[in-house]
């Protein structure tokens, strides 16, 4: 194997002693982290400190007595690429397989992505985006143009050479300002309740963005640098559930009864391995003890070897303010917005056009960012059910601090009277005000991440960054930073010795071999044998680092 450019070895002694592990938060990413740790190697004492009476954060579904289901937060997962497919294989361990529920890509959900417009030129009414080659060469509103158009621009365009972007100002340059101003826009408030013109488009679309760096153009350079795109990791693809995924061609999946069942699994899964979870108990602060830190709360302290924090940032920043005021300021500069969501319910089937919901772009006078189609993607007998969704990045401007839930309910009533022409009232309702439920990845978002990292690793805390707040705000992205944090700590037991290397000096072949940790697998990263130590090695690539917070912190 060739050297190692560059190598952070970090060569501890066996140790034999049972370590200890706090996991901030028992939300989706809290209890991914404690399932991994106690997965990826010898149990060490494992507690989740959860503020809250119950578990799962932003994963919450209502069943009503006659067994209807209401989701809040999230309701389907992605499939795709290797979080989507490690969230299957984490089901699949879990014991969910048969409550697992796929939508095939063919299913009008998958199909029918829907963008309302109320512009009178384009007739106030809902607009299919383009699912077929056919559709990108024929005009349709609110497009005055063909997509394919959007492409040609693409491939004529010259190259902008800057560090980050808004998304919006990426894709207006790249696509055109239609494409920048109804799908992109649009498909900022149905991820991040959020203004494509301050989100960042290194951090939500990276790829994207370093082809053009790189390339000059998007498209020609997607399939130029084929080769460089993040190689699937086989090891998943042996997995009975993502095999089956692959030949039914789910898009996103869901668990019957409701997302809350997947994390319900988790809770029993943790407790069987003998994790403490300490509900009702938010942690106040985080203080330093040598080599220790210890959570302080308002019913007792705990002093652990390890904290994995899954709490969101901006109550991170408060929690690690006397430990170190600068990671503090650097964790509260990520903004959060508020979501305000109503689930209707309505008797009998009242869709006309099938689809997974429709978003509204920000340029509609509209408080409402999109209403989704529960039934439509999973049916629930003889009735229609639709979350509206409002506020977001607009919530203040539009609502106020503090509306009441009949306000927003009789919002989003009007909106399904005028968009779905459902003139009859909801036989149920449910309405949620989801305070700072979701972090906007602005412009240089990387960077703060990265600084934060840089300083743990410099201040030598013992501390890993998990969860929505830095790697990605879908649950697959949230649980696989829970997998990195857990990998990371066990290297940290000393079980490995661990050398990163630097890709550009290595064959890419060789660094994507997948490894192989205790039955565990890792994309980007293998370990072997070392005959001098008598060790096993692990290594993995500085973007495994990066996102894990190691001393090669470059984003
Ligand atoms: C409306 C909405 C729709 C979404 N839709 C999707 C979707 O369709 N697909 C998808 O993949 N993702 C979706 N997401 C994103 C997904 O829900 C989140 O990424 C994920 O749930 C975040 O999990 P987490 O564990 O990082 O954070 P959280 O869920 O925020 O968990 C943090 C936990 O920490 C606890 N906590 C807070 N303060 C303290 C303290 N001081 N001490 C101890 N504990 C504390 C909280 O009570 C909470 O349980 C959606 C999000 C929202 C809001
Ligand atoms: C079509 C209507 C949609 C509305 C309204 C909507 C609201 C909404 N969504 C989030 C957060 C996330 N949504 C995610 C995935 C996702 N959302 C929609 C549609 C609507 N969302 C679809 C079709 C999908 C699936 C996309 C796919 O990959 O196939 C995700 C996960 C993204 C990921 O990385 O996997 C998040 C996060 C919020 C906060 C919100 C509120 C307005």
């Amino acid at each position: 194997m060739a050297q190692p450019h560059w190598a952070a070895a970090q060569l501890a002694g066996v140790e034999k002693m049972t370590r200890s592990v706090a996991v901030l938060g028992g939300g989706v990413g809290g209890l991914a982290a404690a399932h991994y740790l106690c997965r990826l190697g010898q149990p060490s004492r494992v507690v989740v400190v959860e503020a809250s009476h119950r578990l799962g954060g932003w994963v919450s579904s209502t069943t009503y007595p006659d067994q209807v289901v209401f989701e809040h937060g999230p309701r389907t997962l992605r499939v795709t690429g290797n979080a989507g497919m490690n969230t299957l294989a984490l089901a699949e361990d879990l014991g969910l397989a048969d409550q697992v529920r796929g939508i095939s890509s063919s299913h009008p959900s998958a199909r029918n992505r829907m963008l309302m417009t109320l512009m009178m030129q384009v007739g106030g009414k809902l607009h299919k985006l383009p699912n077929s080659l056919k559709a990108l060469f024929t005009k349709k509103p609110p497009f005055s143009k063909p997509l394919v158009a959007s492409a040609v621009r693409d491939l004529m365009a010259s190259k902008v050479i800057n560090e980050d972007e808004s998304l919006f100002s990426f894709v207006n340059r790249r696509f055109g300002p239609e494409v920048a101003k109804y799908a992109i826009d649009a498909m900022s408030r149905g991820i991040f309740a959020g203004n494509a013109r301050e989100l960042s488009v290194k951090s939500f679309a990276r790829r994207l963005h370093d082809v053009e760096q790189k390339h000059g153009s998007v498209l020609l350079g997607l399939l130029k640098d084929r080769k460089n795109a993040a190689k699937t990791d086989s090891n998943l693809e042996t997995r009975e559930l993502v095999k089956r995924a692959k030949r039914e061609k789910w898009s996103v999946w869901s668990v019957a009864g409701g997302l809350e069942n997947f994390v319900k699994a988790l809770e029993k899964n943790i407790l069987e391995n003998n994790v403490d979870i300490w509900k009702n108990v938010p942690v106040k602060r985080i203080v330093r003890n040598g080599e220790k830190l210890v959570l302080q709360t308002d019913k007792k302290d705990l002093e652990v070897d390890q904290v994995i924090s899954c709490l969101p940032s901006n109550i991170m920043s408060s929690v690690i303010q006397p430990l170190s005021p600068k990671l503090s300021t650097l964790l509260s500069s990520i903004p959060y917005v508020t979501v305000g969501i109503v689930n209707l319910e309505y008797p009998g089937h009242l869709i006309e056009e099938p689809g997974f919901g429709y978003l509204v772009p920000s340029s509609e006078p509209n408080r409402v960012l999109g209403v989704i189609y529960d039934t439509c993607t999973f049916p629930q007998g003889d009735r229609t059910i639709l979350t509206v969704m409002m506020g977001g990045y607009w919530f203040k401007e539009y609502f106020g601090n503090n509306p009441s839930h009949e306000s927003l309910l009789d919002v989003a009533v009007s909106e399904v009277q005028q968009s779905l022409k459902i003139k009859i009232k909801p036989k149920r309702h449910h309405v949620e005000i989801l305070r700072d439920c979701i972090s906007q990845y602005v412009v240089g978002h990387s960077e703060v991440v990265c600084s934060a990292r840089k300083l743990i690793t410099d201040l030598k805390l013992p501390l890993a960054l998990v969860g929505s707040s830095y790697d990605g705000v879908g649950v697959n992205d949230v649980i696989m930073s829970a997998k990195n944090a857990a990998f990371m700590e066990n290297i940290f037991r000393g079980n490995y010795m661990f050398i990163c290397y630097n890709l550009a000096s290595l064959n890419p072949d060789i660094v994507r071999v997948r490894g192989v940790l205790l039955g565990e697998e890792f994309c980007v990263c293998r370990l072997s044998f070392d005959v001098m130590t008598n060790r096993r090695i692990g290594c993995c690539s500085p973007a495994i680092m990066t996102s894990i917070g190691g001393p090669n912190c470059s984003p």
